[in-house]
């Protein structure tokens, strides 16, 4: 809205107070007699619940404009041309946290722009392979990194079926991973995905690059770079190999599993009062390797992409799996990650995501982890007070992982909390206090880095 508004006249202020929340939203009926006025909101009702978060807005409306919604905070919540079909909203139909908000999104594209409703998942499916043979060619050849998150995963089994062994997936077990990650990842992709991977344990490597750093940031950067010159060095390997046989060409491609938000994310806007930066996910490698890049996902959401995963035979367990950011443990463990650190924090997390699934609340939930604190605490072992450190625990809902809501376990399964942070205190050697973190709208959320990993990490 602010973007045709200031096309329109150049009327967008900075704003000096954020609104950023739920708001009631009045649709305004009396715009005007033309028949698209009203298509919008048309069906949605007379007060419409928005998730708003916005600093600049409108100074006043555009000539030719008409307003069609307004709060009491908003007076333009949304706007239309009144000749031709142009149309602005303030808040975000596109969040889980506007309820008709896909309603208000159907009307736009099959009434207004006119769009048929012929998109099917399994079209998708034979699309996309056809596209893959076509680029890649009869003897081509693909890497790609996979984590054994839903996103690479369902990448990595889209190549598989469309050129089969000539695609190589490369696991980097760099010894943040959850337990038995790298493990259960290698067993389910071959065995039962026919998945060629290769999982290369470089762990020790990843510790000695960390030692001795406190700072999330640089643990990030040092992750990150390791990532690249442990993956390097594996392609090179593979594609020596390659080299040698008569069936297969060279590796010319990369495979990524980029979303759609990923995509929306590495564009950026120039607001009256800042920028909305640009974030990519696997930033880096694309230029490392010299390699073209292939990402079937990148107009898809991670609802869509957890359907797709089922049509292909992805197991639930897979499909359904919480994110789990590349940096790992590493960035769940605040201060210096050592090994006696990361058996705490892996044992923690192992407790709390193994009762998540225990007592049914997995699926309920968007991401859960543990993160240890260092801090020494006192706490009361057997009949002794003892300094231990902390644990906090973080549970989050959401349905487009864009906006996030903490879990309120204490209302629906008031033992659960209490259950986890007994186990985890009387199993954990050195932990002597659990904290749960109630914080449900992480303050970086405005920053505009909507994505999965940096909105909930
Ligand atoms: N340990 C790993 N080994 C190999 N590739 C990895 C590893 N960790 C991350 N990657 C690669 O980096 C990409 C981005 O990782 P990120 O942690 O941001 O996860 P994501 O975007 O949620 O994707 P996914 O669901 O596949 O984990 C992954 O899709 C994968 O290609």
């Amino acid at each position: 809205m602010q973007e045709i508004a200031w096309n329109f006249g150049k009327d967008v202020l900075a704003g000096e107070k954020r609104e950023y929340g739920h708001a009631k939203v009045d649709v305004v009926r009396d715009g005007g007699s033309r028949v698209h006025i009203n298509q919008l909101l048309q069906g949605l009702g007379d007060r419409l619940e928005v998730f708003m978060s916005h600093g600049d807005k409108l100074g006043q409306i555009p000539g030719g404009f008409t307003v069609i919604a307004a709060t009491t905070n908003a007076p333009f919540a949304g706007i239309v041309h009144n000749e031709k079909p142009i149309y602005g909203v303030q808040f975000h139909p596109e969040v889980g946290h506007t309820p008709k908000g896909q309603d208000l999104l159907r009307n736009f594209a099959v009434k207004i722009c006119r769009a048929q409703q012929h998109w099917t998942m399994q079209e998708f499916v034979h699309q996309e392979v056809e596209r893959i043979r076509t680029l890649v060619g009869e003897k081509g050849q693909v890497i790609g990194a996979v984590s054994g998150g839903v996103d690479s995963t369902v990448a990595a089994k889209l190549m598989n079926t469309a050129i089969g062994g000539r695609f190589h997936a490369v696991m980097i077990d760099n010894g943040l991973l959850r337990k038995d990650e790298a493990k259960n990842v290698l067993e389910t992709l071959t065995q039962e995905l026919g998945i060629r991977l290769t999982v290369v344990d470089a762990s020790q490597r990843f510790l000695d690059d960390l030692r001795g750093v406190v700072e999330p940031e640089r643990k990030r950067k040092i992750i990150g770079s390791r990532f690249i010159t442990e993956f390097q060095k594996k392609a090179k390997e593979l594609e020596v190999a390659a080299a040698g046989s008569t069936k297969a060409g060279p590796i010319e491609w990369l495979l990524q599993g980029t979303l759609y938000p990923d995509v929306i994310e590495s564009i950026s806007f120039k607001g009256p009062s800042q920028t909305i930066k640009t974030h990519h996910n696997v930033g880096g490698l694309p230029d490392f390797l010299k390699l073209k890049l292939i990402e079937p996902l990148r107009l898809l959401f991670k609802d869509e992409v957890r359907v797709l995963g089922t049509k292909l035979g992805i197991p639930e367990s897979l499909v359904w799996r919480h994110p789990f950011p590349g940096p790992g443990l590493g960035i769940r463990i605040l201060g210096e990650i050592t090994k006696s650190q990361l058996e705490i924090a892996r044992a923690a997390d192992h407790i709390f995501l193994s009762e998540l699934i225990a007592h049914g609340l997995y699926q309920k939930t968007s991401q859960a982890f543990a993160a240890l604190i260092p801090t020494r605490a006192v706490g009361v072992m057997g009949d002794k007070r003892v300094y231990g450190q902390m644990i906090s625990l973080r549970a989050v809902t959401s349905n487009d992982f864009m906006t996030a809501s903490r879990c309120h376990f204490d209302v629906e399964n008031r033992d659960f909390l209490d259950l986890v942070s007994s186990r985890i205190t009387n199993e954990i050697a050195g932990v002597t206090r659990v904290l749960y973190d109630v914080t449900s709208k992480p303050p970086w959320v405005w920053s505009a880095n909507l994505g999965t990993t940096v909105l909930l990490t």
